[in-house]
């Protein structure tokens, strides 16, 4: 789906519905982070699909993964995939997972814009070192997990982006320069950014 405002989807004060947007990428690549601001800059409701999982269950998700395993973790994240994306005007980041099944990713690119950020292995295992509350990380040689990860979801994120963003070793008011300027409604950002 494309990032302008729906005009096909006109809300009661008249004005045409913000397109939600989405946040796909790799764990640690600051989805969270940035999706924040994003949504502050753009005047929007913003949520982050893994707290607002976390929030659901009263536990954090590396507990969801000990009791339920993967496949429990990901049918939740279906289920509030499929709640959040239906929310005209969200900024949500998603989990770094988020698009590996066929029916997470037709939502994401059917109901919204998507934006894919991107990092290189060596800035993505920087992010995440000290961060033990990641299971998909608990391996011998984490690095090499997020090499492996990577190379399978790369074409899936490339597959849904109708934006893509590089945040190579950028500081993060750059980035979201920089995505703001990609997005479309640009103009609607109610707070002015500041060094
Ligand atoms: N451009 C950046 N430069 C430096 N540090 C960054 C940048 N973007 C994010 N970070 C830092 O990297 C860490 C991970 O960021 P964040 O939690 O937003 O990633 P995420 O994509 O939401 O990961 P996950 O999929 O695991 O939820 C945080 O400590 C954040 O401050
Ligand atoms: O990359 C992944 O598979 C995950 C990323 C996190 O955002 C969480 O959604 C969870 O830890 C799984
Ligand atoms: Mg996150």
């Amino acid at each position: 789906m494309e990032c302008a405002t729906d005009p096909t989807r006109t809300p009661p004060e008249g004005r045409a519905a913000a397109r939600p947007i989405f946040l796909v990428g790799m764990m640690g690549v600051g989805k969270t982070t940035i999706g924040r601001q994003l949504a502050a800059a753009l005047g929007r409701e913003f949520i982050d699909l893994d707290q607002a999982i976390e929030a659901r269950c009263g536990v954090r998700i590396a507990t969801i993964f000990d009791i339920e395993g993967e496949a429990g973790f990901r049918r939740r994240e279906t289920a509030a995939l499929d709640e959040y994306t239906r929310r005209p005007g969200l900024v949500l980041a998603t989990g770094g997972g988020a698009v590996l099944s066929e029916a997470n990713r037709r939502m994401l690119s059917e109901r919204g814009c998507v934006v894919y950020l991107r990092a290189g292995v060596d800035e993505l295992y920087r992010r995440v070192a000290r961060d033990r509350g990641r299971p998909m990380l608990r391996a011998e040689d984490p690095r090499q997990r997020i090499v492996d990860l990577l190379a399978l979801r790369e074409p899936l994120y490339e597959s849904v982006a109708d934006v893509t963003l590089d945040t190579g070793d950028q500081p993060i008011i750059q980035v979201l320069r920089n995505l703001l300027a990609l997005l479309p409604d640009r103009a609607a950002a109610q707070a002015p950014l500041t060094e």
